[in-house]
């Protein structure tokens, strides 16, 4: 138990008659990023608001340790060991920047000049010290996002909890929130990030776990999750009408898109198959105008884990844009 910084065990909660979380374990090893994913109302906050000791528990949940404490027993602990931002934001809008930091210096108790230098260190880190003496009020979302995780960051917190953290910012913005995240756990801190965005997840995260009905769909690596989804294929598309007719004729098996003159054989994108569909396609004399490989993203995971009905739309739908498919011809 002791490299895990979260180990929680059949977590339960109910308000009224909802259940919200109906049995959840996850277990987060230190120095990692962990992502909760889930679609809206799924519990991902009530999670973090357990794990960070805002909300209790139902009876019945099982053991609950944080860096090591027993969230029970000790919850002062594990707010010294951790640093929770919301997605309802600390920071007071009314007073400056650098008096939001200052006022959280005086939170941890921090001795004169040491909530100074800690203060001044951390806006300059997040790009703040320009703003440092301008009302909260008028920093954008992104500076907004970045002065609640300097604040976060006042106690030196070994455990960060951040819920849906670039939600509503930027692409610009959001880059250097990961680029932050990053920097955080590369210096020893563990993140456990809640996320709407795949993208983000794949991005950061060493493990991902899907939410829903209360309970964990599907926890792993993005790698794994993906491998957990059909919908890889390689799309074969024809200029030529005639063409796309004899491709047609040898390839019986594949589906086709009589519109777009395409043709799509299942694949997991591996070379070994993706060598036997160009064998395939050699031995019947055909020549695509252009193939590209689809592998399944988190998308194709989160639809199919969280909503079965919306799964094959969501697959048609992706395959048009995804980033992924790479051109080969
Ligand atoms: N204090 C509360 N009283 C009653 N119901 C609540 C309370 N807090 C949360 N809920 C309900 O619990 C469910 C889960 O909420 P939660 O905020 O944890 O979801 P979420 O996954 O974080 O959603 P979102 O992505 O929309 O933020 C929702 O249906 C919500 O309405």
């Amino acid at each position: 138990m002791t490299d895990l910084a979260i180990a929680a065990y059949g977590l339960r909660k109910s308000y009224g008659d909802k259940t919200v979380l109906d049995g959840v374990d996850l277990a987060v090893p230190q120095g990692t990023v962990f992502s909760l994913l889930g679609p809206n109302g799924a519990g991902k906050t009530t999670v973090v608001k357990i794990l960070s000791t805002l909300v209790a528990p139902d009876p019945g949940t099982g053991p609950i340790h944080i860096g090591g404490h027993d969230l029970a027993a000790d919850p002062r602990s594990v707010r010294a060991a951790i640093g929770v931002t919301g997605q309802f934001s600390a920071v007071d809008g009314l007073i400056t920047g650098e008096e939001n930091m200052l006022l959280m210096a005086d939170l941890h108790h921090l001795g004169k000049r040491e909530r100074r230098r800690v203060s001044t260190e951390l806006l300059e880190r997040f790009d703040l010290t320009e703003a440092a003496k301008k009302p909260a009020s008028t920093y954008s979302g992104g500076m907004k996002r970045r002065l609640d995780i300097a604040m976060t960051l006042v106690g030196n917190p070994r455990i960060i909890f951040l819920d849906e953290p670039t939600t509503g910012l930027d692409p610009r913005s959001r880059h250097t929130m990961w680029r932050i995240i990053r920097e955080l756990v590369a210096e020893g801190a563990t993140v456990f990030l809640t996320t709407q965005y795949l993208e983000e997840a794949d991005e950061l995260a060493d493990r991902i776990a899907v939410l829903h009905d209360g309970r964990i769909a599907a926890q792993g690596t993005a790698e794994e999750l993906k491998r957990i989804v059909p919908g890889g294929h390689v799309r074969l598309r024809f200029t030529d009408p005639a063409a796309y007719r004899s491709a047609l004729a040898a390839l019986r098996d594949a589906a086709r898109d009589d519109e777009a003159l395409a043709l799509q054989l299942p694949s997991d994108g591996s070379q070994r198959e993706l060598r036997a569909v160009l064998d395939r396609l050699d031995s019947a004399g055909i020549e695509a105008d252009e193939l590209t490989v689809h592998t399944p993203d988190l998308d194709d995971v989160f639809f199919a884990l969280t909503d079965a009905t919306t799964a094959t739309s969501a697959t048609t739908a992706t395959t048009a844009t995804h980033q992924t498919e790479e051109t080969a011809r």
